[in-house]
Formats: structure tokens, sequence, C-alpha cells
């Protein structure tokens, strides 16, 4: 299916014959370029909440908000502490810009390859914390946080379908989910610097919180320009020979007949589809269409992002002090990068279903108790 760029290898009966494909490095600098756009994605994810309770960062952007927390009357609940949209927008921006860029990312990780959009996605991640750290302007504020957003569209299209191209068969599943743990190891780096840097003199804090990310963002941005285009991705757009060198050269040695067997028939097949939106609401689809998409939506929209976004925020509302709102914030995240380990740890042991079963469950019953505890506080 080629719906947004891609395609999957089918299998046809030689898999066991390439399975033991080497790890080469190219494998290897592949996934550590890659990580850092699950990184990136992590930290942008969890720095704002962090920033947006920094008193210099408050003073400088909004004073008034600042001034009327302060003076509080008898009749502000706690819950209207960081009652403004603009402040708000800052936050959220990044996910809007998102939205908007994937569907600009999908297309051209299809006609253009994997590469260019990681190239893309770095440029904006970069200067997106640029123009945040270096902010003097609310506009400035805004447009650096849109930039990151656009650096999530682009990233997060092509990362994970770049990770599935390049891994041997064997180590597929593990890089993919080697993903999703850069991503939470992102929200807890960003939850622990948030911790560290209201301490620094001069006020600086915010600004080293919002900048840091122009480190990963840099080595995902120069490690595109020497990373591999995937043989997919090579195939697709129509190079034959090339996409079997490449082939080769990336697992390291010249059997690849049987690999390369599938990758061509997957293309074509992928290829032959006429109509693949309408495809995909046939009934014969239905497991694929939960998977694909009512999952990841109702996953995001079980709000787990108010928590990443707002954890500090969140916390101080119901009463927590500055400090232990951002301790707490950075066990949030602690707790995450351990489930996240614990359901790579078990998933061949309990199986896709007992964990998405368990998952569930636990959602529920934390969503519940979550909201009980803020009605009574
Ligand atoms: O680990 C939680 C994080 O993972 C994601 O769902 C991405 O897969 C983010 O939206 C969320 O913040």
């Amino acid at each position: 299916m080629g719906v947004g760029g891609g395609f999957f290898v089918a299998d046809s009966g030689h898999r066991e014959e390439y399975e033991e494909g080497r790890v080469t490095s190219f494998v290897v600098i592949a996934c550590i370029v890659a990580a850092m756009g699950g990184l990136l994605f992590g930290y942008d994810i969890g720095i704002s909440g962090g920033v947006t309770s920094m008193e210099e960062f408050l003073t400088r952007f909004f004073p008034d908000m600042l001034r009327q927390m302060q003076n509080e009357t008898g009749r502000e609940t706690e819950y209207c502490k960081y009652d403004n949209e603009l402040l708000t927008l800052f936050t959220s921006s990044l996910y809007l810009a998102a939205l908007f860029a994937s569907f600009l990312a999908s297309s051209i990780t299809r006609l253009f390859g994997r590469k260019v959009s990681m190239t893309i996605g770095g440029l904006a991640f970069l200067s997106g914390a640029l123009l945040n750290g270096f902010a003097i302007s609310l506009e400035m504020l805004i447009i650096g946080r849109l930039l990151l957003g656009v650096g999530v569209g682009f990233v997060n299209q092509a990362v994970p379908l770049y990770l599935s191209e390049m891994a041997p068969a064997k180590i597929r599943g593990a890089l993919n989910m080697a993903f999703q743990l850069a991503i939470t190891m992102g929200i807890l780096a960003a939850n622990i610097v948030n911790y560290i840097t209201p301490n620094l003199k001069n006020g600086v804090g915010w600004r080293l919180s919002l900048g840091l990310a122009a480190v990963p963002a840099s080595i995902l941005l120069v490690g595109s320009f020497f990373l591999p285009e995937t043989p997919n991705s090579i195939l697709e757009r129509g190079n034959k020979e090339e996409a079997k060198r490449m082939l080769q050269k990336i697992r390291g040695t010249m059997e690849v007949e049987h690999e390369f067997m599938d990758i061509c028939a997957a293309c074509e097949s992928a290829k032959s589809v006429q109509h693949p939106w309408t495809n995909i609401a046939q009934t014969k689809y239905r497991p694929q269409l939960v998977f694909c998409t009512f999952i990841p939506f109702f996953q995001q929209l079980t709000g787990i992002n108010v928590i990443m976004f707002y954890a500090p925020v969140l916390f101080r509302t119901i009463g927590f002090g500055k400090d232990a709102s951002l301790i707490s914030a950075v066990i949030t995240g602690l707790v995450n990068v351990v489930s996240t380990l614990v359901s790579i740890y078990s998933v061949d042991k309990f199986g896709r279903r007992g964990l998405f079963l368990a998952g569930g469950i636990q959602m529920i019953v934390t969503q519940v108790t979550g909201h009980e505890t803020l009605i009574f506080k």
C-alpha cells in the first residue's frame, strides 16, 4: 500500500534466506541520525511546559499574565492561573504546524525521497530552535515554534519509513520501537533540562532550554546529507540498477537477490494501487484502517500531550511549588520511558493484543482517577 509514500515488503517465502543480512555501519549511522528525529520530537513536546512556568520567560513575554497571577483576587482559582491564549498558542502551534506539514511531507517523501524530508525537517528544527533560543519578541517565539512543528511533520513522516526500509528484516520491529523510545527520551531530557535551567544566572534559563534543541537538530541536518537513500525509495523513483547497488551496499553483501525481488514486488503492487483512499475504506481492509488511523487517532485523543506539554504547569495549577512541579514532570517523563522499555521488552512475550488491552485498561483507570482528583482538588 502506497498511501503516504513508501511500501511494505511482501513476504515471498525467501525471508529466512536474507534475514541474517549484516547490520552494517550504514544501518548503525542511519539509526543514530534517525534517533535524533525522535529525540527532537520528544524534546519539543516536553520543553514548553517548563519554560512557560519560568518567571523570567513570563516577565519578558507575558508580563500582564504574571502580574495577574501575582495579584490574585480571592475569586480566582488555581486553575485559571495560566489562562492566556497566546501562551497556549506558543505551546500548541507545534502540533498545528506539524499537522499541515505532514501532508506536504508525505508527498515530498514519496516523490523526492526520505533524505530530502529529513534534511527539510532538520533545517526546520534548527531554525526553530535558534529563533526560540534568541527570541526577543513573541513573534519570534511563535514563528520558531511553528518551524519546530514543520520539523515534526517532516521527520515523523520520513524517519520511521527510513528506519523500516534501511533495517534488515530481523531488527526492523526493534528499530521502529527505538524511534518511540527516542521520543520518550527526548521528553525526559526536556523535563530534566527544565529542572536545571531555572537556577541559571541572568535569566538565561528559558533561552538555554529552548535553544538546546539546536544540538540534535544540527546532528540530524548534517547527518541527513551523508545518509544513503533507501533502496525502496530509489526504486519507487524508477532506478532499478541503483536501487540494487544501494541494497548491496547497505547490507554489506552482493547476495541480496531475494530481498531485492521482494522489494521490487512490493513496489510493483504499490504502484498498481489506483485508489488507495477508497481501497482503505473497503470492509476487507477494516483491520488495517483501524490500526493505521483509529488507534493512533484515539491514542492522541486520550489527551496524553496535555500531560506531556503542560506537566509542570498542571502540577502548579493544582498547588505544587515551583521545584515540586518540575521534579514531578521529570518523574512523569521517567515513567513514560520505563513503560516504553517494559513494552519493548514484553511485546514478544505477551503479543501486540495483550499490550493493547493492558495499555487500554491503564488509560481508562488513570483517566478516571485523574479526573476525580482534579474535581476534588
Ligand atoms: O510517549 C508519549 C508520546 O508519544 C507520542 O504519542 C508519539 O508516539 C506523543 O504524542 C506522546 O507525547
